[in-house]
């Protein structure tokens, strides 16, 4: 079973400490442990490894090992920048009863770049003792307990990118039970130190006002509402559902203000009823306030306005086959891609392999009043799917193809879901949601084998609740955290 992650919670003002529990799964856990868990292991797998009274220590290099690099991908992205070391390593660490590590800053300089933020994973329990302890932490001392799939998470530099004094920790002795653990040391350029993570908005510990959160459904998924009530459920916002079918329109009056307002479904009559129950203050994931009264198409056109990487495209507003050639010559020759709008899984997404085929489909499709969107076909491209929630990627899988066909689809296969994508790729997400005026997408990006990557499209709202359900990303949390701080900035708290 995949652990239920949590978010990322912040632990004190000073030093920028953070945890979040489950962060690795059951089964990378084993495997680190089987693989680099003793002296006989690392020995066996050529790894130099020191014994002393802070433990038994090894450096285990990240990029030969999937399960590592999955671990270290998904660290760089809660952090949103990478380790820039040429051959990142974890640090593998088994303490004995006994065994500690004095108070230290971790404060290392290589080739220009720092030590800028540390991640422990822990991949056992201590029953007592172990902790990591933050003695100067504020307003209060703070220790960090081992416990199996937690990370502890911390900058090393204050965000003007002077070192952390605060951030002086050790690791208490040992009493009770195991501890074993891999540290990422990320080292960046100084700008790092700038970046604000998600769990910076709220004060740690603060629960949100009783909020209403009032889901517009209409035969959605059940396991989407699922993971909605969930995340309501955890964070005291009470849940409330209307069924597009039943409303009526004759007693429709808009919520109050502050309450938070989501459409999972996708039919005319619901996005009706969310029309009507917006108002003045009402909060939802579109950046205007009359923006549910306007289309979200998935609008390749917008995107390539926005500077955002897509592929290469030309309307298929024509059955003239000379002007057909040229376009099939502008975007790279054949195949190509023939793509209508409103489909969803694929449908609608067409691989034109001859001229034949595009000539006689293109006089079909005109005939039929449809206007197609022509494009470059990439190549042996990874396809991923990013869940893109405010101003970050909450989740997000890679989609795989089936031998006989060029369109990819999700999987239930955990290991989709644990290797985010490049950090330019996330950032591309989030740039092409904004580009649309919402602040909640899937977004489906190709990156090309060369490290190219390609927006295809948008699309809001989105189905999400795969990357919960597999992936343990807590996508409902991040919708429902968004809302909540969207209103309390809105109420000026
Ligand atoms: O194991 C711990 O809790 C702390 C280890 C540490 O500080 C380090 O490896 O730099
Ligand atoms: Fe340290």
């Amino acid at each position: 079973m995949n652990p239920v992650s949590s978010p990322l919670r912040r632990l004190s003002e000073a030093p920028r400490l953070y945890v979040q529990e489950g962060f690795v799964f059951d089964d990378e856990v084993r495997h680190v442990l089987a693989s680099y868990g003793d002296r006989d292991g690392l020995t066996r797998r050529g790894l130099a490894w020191q014994a002393n009274e802070t433990g038994l220590s090894s450096e285990l290099p990240v990029r030969e090992d999937p399960v590592l690099a999955a671990i270290a991908a998904r660290i760089e992205a809660v952090l949103g920048f990478s380790c820039t070391l040429v051959e990142p390593t974890f640090r593998f660490r088994r303490y004995e009863r006994g065994d500690a590590h004095p108070p230290h800053l971790d404060e290392y300089t290589i080739g220009g770049a720092r030590l800028m933020a540390t991640a422990i994973v822990y991949l056992t329990d201590a029953e007592g003792g172990g902790e990591t302890f933050f003695p100067r932490a504020e307003p209060h001392p703070v220790a960090v307990g081992a416990k199996r799939g937690r990370l502890a998470l911390w900058f090393n530099h204050r965000p003007d990118g002077s070192v952390d004094r605060a951030a002086l920790h050790q690791s208490n002795p040992l009493r009770e039970g195991e501890k074993a653990t891999i540290a990422y040391f990320v080292y960046a350029p100084v700008e790092a130190a700038r970046v604000k993570l998600a769990a910076d908005e709220r004060p740690a510990g603060k629960a949100p006002a009783s909020r209403r959160f009032v889901c517009v459904n209409d035969g959605v998924p059940e396991t989407t509402i699922r993971v909605l009530r969930e995340a309501c459920a955890s964070r005291g916002v009470s849940y409330e559902e209307v069924q597009a079918a039943n409303f009526d329109f004759t007693a429709a009056e808009p919520l109050p203000p502050g309450t938070l307002l989501f459409r999972p479904a996708v039919s005319s009559s619901a996005v009706r009823v969310e029309q009507a129950l917006s108002g003045p203050g009402v909060v939802t994931f579109h950046r205007e306030p009359d923006g549910m009264f306007r289309d979200i198409g998935p609008e390749v056109s917008v995107l390539e306005r926005r500077g955002i990487s897509v592929p290469r495209w030309i309307w298929g507003n024509t059955t003239n086959r000379v002007l057909l050639r040229r376009y099939v010559e502008d975007l790279g020759g054949l195949p190509i891609v023939m793509k209508f709008a409103g489909g969803s899984g694929g449908i609608g997404v067409l691989r034109i392999d001859s001229l034949a085929g595009l000539f006689s489909t293109m006089d079909h499709a005109l005939a039929s009043g449809r206007m197609p969107v022509l494009s470059a076909y990439i190549p042996d491209a990874t396809h991923y799917r990013c869940i893109v929630v405010g101003d970050r990627v909450a989740g997000y899988w890679r989609n795989q193809k089936d031998e006989d066909d060029f369109r990819t689809h999700a999987t239930d296969d955990p290991a989709d879901y644990r290797t985010p994508p490049a950090p330019e790729i996330l950032a591309s997400a989030v740039a092409a949601t904004a580009a649309l005026d919402v602040e909640l997408g899937g977004v489906d990006v190709l990156e090309h084998p060369s490290g190219r990557h390609y927006v295809l499209e948008v699309n809001f709202p989105c189905f999400f609740a795969r990357a919960r359900l597999v992936g343990g990303q807590d996508v409902g949390g991040a919708m429902i955290d968004w809302l909540v701080r969207k209103a309390e900035r809105r109420a000026g708290t």
